[in-house]
């Protein structure tokens, strides 16, 4: 599903993120990467989806061989993959509705088919009864369900997470775990970095540690003790 070998990012800047990494991510596993600000996590997460290219190494994912992948099969690529962002990233000009929508909407999802499956993510993430409501009206929690309920409105394999709680108040926190943790029994596969060790603790998964471009550990749901 998700497989590196080998991987090495350099920027243009000269600064190496990621050295030599090789890891393999199966269908429907949940995992954690922590690790220390500056480790590599969003680089590490950002060569998933093709938003950096690797340097050197190979690198596979959803079947697509990201080294040599055209530029015009990119977007379905993108389409195995919902990410989030702590920030959230919603279109502050566009409702509720319009936020999840476009994500149909522009790769050519007919208007009625749009319209019931926006309705059902809504639902899922609790916000069926926001609908009209635009992003700056809506609590930083609210915020990010709606950036969720966009990341998987086209069902994809895989969810990346970047620091999705990073924002948010605990209470906030759990309940976006708790969407994260009921979108991953559904089959899709989630990759989530964060800060967060209260979190890592208590909702047990696979921890992949990185640490100057390394992974340090890679463990599989146990006694961690991780303590960022
Ligand atoms: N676009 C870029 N150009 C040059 N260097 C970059 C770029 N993005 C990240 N870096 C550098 O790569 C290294 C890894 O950064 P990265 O953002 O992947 O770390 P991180 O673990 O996600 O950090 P944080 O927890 O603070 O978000 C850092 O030294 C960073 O300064």
């Amino acid at each position: 599903m998700i497989e590196m070998k080998k991987v090495t990012k350099k920027y243009s800047n000269g600064t190496t993120a990621i050295r030599n990494l090789s890891i393999t991510i199966n269908q429907g596993e949940f995992v954690y990467v922590v690790g220390p600000s500056g480790a590599g996590k969003s680089t590490f997460i950002k060569l998933m989806y093709r938003e950096e290219i690797a340097t050197k190494g190979t690198l596979n994912v959803c079947g697509y061989d990201l080294l040599t992948i055209k530029n015009r099969n990119v977007p379905y690529l993108r389409r195995e993959i919902g990410i989030v962002f702590q920030d959230y990233k919603l279109l502050p000009q566009k409702t509720v509705y319009e936020n999840v929508a476009y994500a149909m909407q522009v790769i050519g999802k007919k208007p009625r088919e749009v319209k019931r499956r926006v309705l059902e993510v809504l639902d899922l993430v609790g916000l069926k009864h926001k609908v009209r409501v635009f992003p700056d009206e809506l609590s930083g929690g609210e915020q990010q369900r709606v950036a969720i309920a966009r990341a998987i409105v086209n069902t994809p394999k895989v969810l990346i997470a970047d620091e999705p709680t990073g924002n948010l108040d605990p209470e906030n926190s759990w309940e976006i775990m708790e969407l994260l943790e009921r979108i991953n029994n559904q089959g899709t596969t989630v990759v989530m970095a964060t800060h967060n060790s209260t979190i890592v603790n208590r909702i047990r998964h696979r921890v992949l540690a990185i640490e100057n471009g390394r992974i340090t550990r890679d463990q599989d749901e146990g006694d961690y003790g991780y303590d960022d």
